[in-house]
C-alpha cells in the first residue's frame, strides 16, 4: 500500500455529477455533505483546495432553459450565473464552520503564459498557508471553445502539480475505476490499487454515464496521468459517501488508489509547465542522428541534423521535437527562432557546429509527451 502519512496538502475535485440532483440543478444537500467533510480535513490541520465544477448547473434554470443547455453561448451564459450561486454557497457553507474561502477561475490560456501560471502558484500558495479555501474553475464564460481545458479532472491534476499537493482527490458518482464500464457490464470489477496506466487501463475508461457529466473516466485517467507524472498519487472515489475524505488521505477508503508507484517520474514545475500547460509554438523534425544526439546528450544537437522546421516562433519558445516517422522524441524550449533555426540548418556543417540547437528544460518522458494532448 502506499503510505500517505505525511499527506497535508489535499487538492480535492468534485463533479457536476455529484453536485446536482436528478434534474441536473445543484443540490443544496450535496453541497452541504461536501462542505461539512472538506471542513473535518481542515480541522484536522489539512490545506485543502477544491476544484469544483457545478456552474452551468447552478445557473441553466435562471437562464430559462428547462434542461442542462448543449450550445456553448447557453453554457457559458449560464455558467456566468451559476458561478456567482455556486460560490455564494460555498461561502456561506465555510463560513458557518469559520473558514474562509476565495475564488479563482482559469483558463487553458492563463496557464499557457509561464508568467501567468508562475503567478497563480504565489496566489494559491498564500491562500493555502494562511489557512483559506481556494474553490477554482474553468472560466467558462471568457473561455473559447478549442481553448478550453473542456473538463475539470485535467485541471484539478494540473492544478495539484502547480500547488505540490501531496494527494489529489477525485470524486465522482462512482465509486472507483472498474475494469469494465460498469453501466454496461454488470460483472465489472472495481480496481483498488492501480500502480501504473497501462494500455488496458485506458481501455476499461469509457466516456460519461450521465447528461451532466462532462469527461467520464476516460478524462480522470488523463488527469491520473498529469498528477502522476507531477510525483502526485491520486485516490478515486464516490462523492456523499460517509468519511470518504477523511478515510481517502488515511488510505483505507473504498476507490481506487493510483499509487504512481511505477515509472514516477516527478517533474519538476518548468517541466510540467512545459510537458502539461505551455502548448508548443512550433516543432523541429530531426533525422535519426539527431535524435540519437537528443536522447543520448539530453539538450543538444548539430543544426545539420534538423530536417524541418515548422511554425513561427521566436527564441525561448517551447517547440515539439519529432523524428522523421513523425513521432514526438520531446518538447523544449529552443535557443534560436524559426528563422534562424531555417537559416542556420542551411549552414555547411563546419559553421553549424558552433551554431548547436540547444532546448533548456527537455521533457522526453514518451509517457507524458505522447498521449497527452495539450
Ligand atoms: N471503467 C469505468 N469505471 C468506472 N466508471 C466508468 C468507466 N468507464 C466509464 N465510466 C463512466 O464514468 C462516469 C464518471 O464520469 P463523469 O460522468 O464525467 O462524472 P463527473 O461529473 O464526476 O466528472 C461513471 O458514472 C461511468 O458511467
Ligand atoms: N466548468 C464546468 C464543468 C466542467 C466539468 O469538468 O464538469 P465535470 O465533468 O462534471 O467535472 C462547470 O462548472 O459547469
Amino acid at each position: 500500500m502506499m503510505s500517505l502519512d505525511t499527506v497535508k496538502r489535499v487538492v480535492i475535485k468534485i463533479g457536476s455529477s455529484s453536485l446536482t440532483s436528478r434534474h441536473g440543478e445543484i443540490s443544496r444537500r450535496k453541497l452541504e455533505k461536501l462542505v461539512d467533510q472538506v471542513v473535518q480535513l481542515k480541522d484536522q490541520g489539512h490545506e485543502v483546495l477544491l476544484v469544483s465544477s457545478g456552474a452551468v448547473a447552478a445557473g441553466y434554470r435562471k437562464l430559462g432553459c428547462l434542461e442542462r443547455p448543449s450550445s456553448l453561448p447557453e453554457k457559458q451564459a449560464a455558467a456566468s450565473i451559476g458561478q456567482g450561486l455556486l460560490m455564494e454557497a460555498y461561502s456561506e457553507l465555510f463560513l458557518s464552520h469559520g473558514y474562509v474561502t476565495s475564488q479563482i477561475l482559469i483558463t487553458r490560456n492563463d496557464f499557457s503564459d509561464e508568467a501567468r501560471y508562475n503567478n497563480v502558484r504565489n496566489t494559491t500558495s498564500i491562500l493555502l498557508e494562511r489557512g483559506i479555501v481556494p474553490i477554482v474553475n474553468e472560466n467558462d464564460t471568457v473561455t473559447v471553445d478549442r481553448l478550453k481545458f473542456g473538463d475539470n479532472d485535467t485541471l484539478s491534476a494540473k492544478v495539484a502539480g502547480l500547488v505540490n499537493a501531496d494527494l489529489l482527490i477525485i470524486l465522482s458518482d462512482i465509486d472507483g475505476l472498474y475494469d469494465d464500464n460498469p453501466h454496461n457490464n454488470q460483472d465489472a470489477k472495481l480496481l483498488r490499487t492501480v500502480d501504473k496506466i497501462t494500455p488496458e487501463i485506458e481501455a476499461a475508461a469509457g466516456g460519461s454515464g450521465s447528461s451532466v457529466g462532462t469527461g467520464g473516466m476516460k478524462s480522470k485517467i488523463e488527469a491520473v496521468k498529469i498528477a502522476n507524472a507531477s510525483g502526485i498519487p491520486t485516490f478515486l472515489g464516490k462523492a456523499g459517501v460517509s468519511n470518504i475524505l477523511d478515510d481517502a488521505v488515511q488510505n483505507k477508503a473504498k476507490g481506487t488508489y493510483f499509487t504512481c508507484a511505477e515509472g514516477a517520474l516527478n517533474l519538476n514545475h518548468k517541466e510540467q509547465w512545459i510537458a502539461f500547460n505551455s502548448g508548443p509554438e512550433g516543432e523541429i523534425t530531426v533525422d535519426e542522428q539527431g535524435k540519437k544526439e537528443i536522447l543520448e546528450n539530453s539538450e543538444s544537437l548539430l543544426p545539420t541534423h534538423v530536417y524541418s522546421v515548422e511554425g513561427t516562433f521566436q527564441s525561448k519558445s517551447v517547440v515539439r521535437i519529432s523524428d522523421l516517422n513523425g513521432e514526438a522524441i520531446g518538447l523544449g524550449i529552443v535557443n534560436y527562432s524559426s528563422e534562424d533555426l531555417t537559416l542556420c540548418r542551411d549552414l555547411e556543417a563546419l559553421e553549424a557546429k558552433e551554431a548547436a540547437v540547444k532546448f533548456e528544460d527537455l521533457v522526453c518522458h514518451k509517457e507524458v509527451i505522447t498521449p497527452i494532448k495539450i
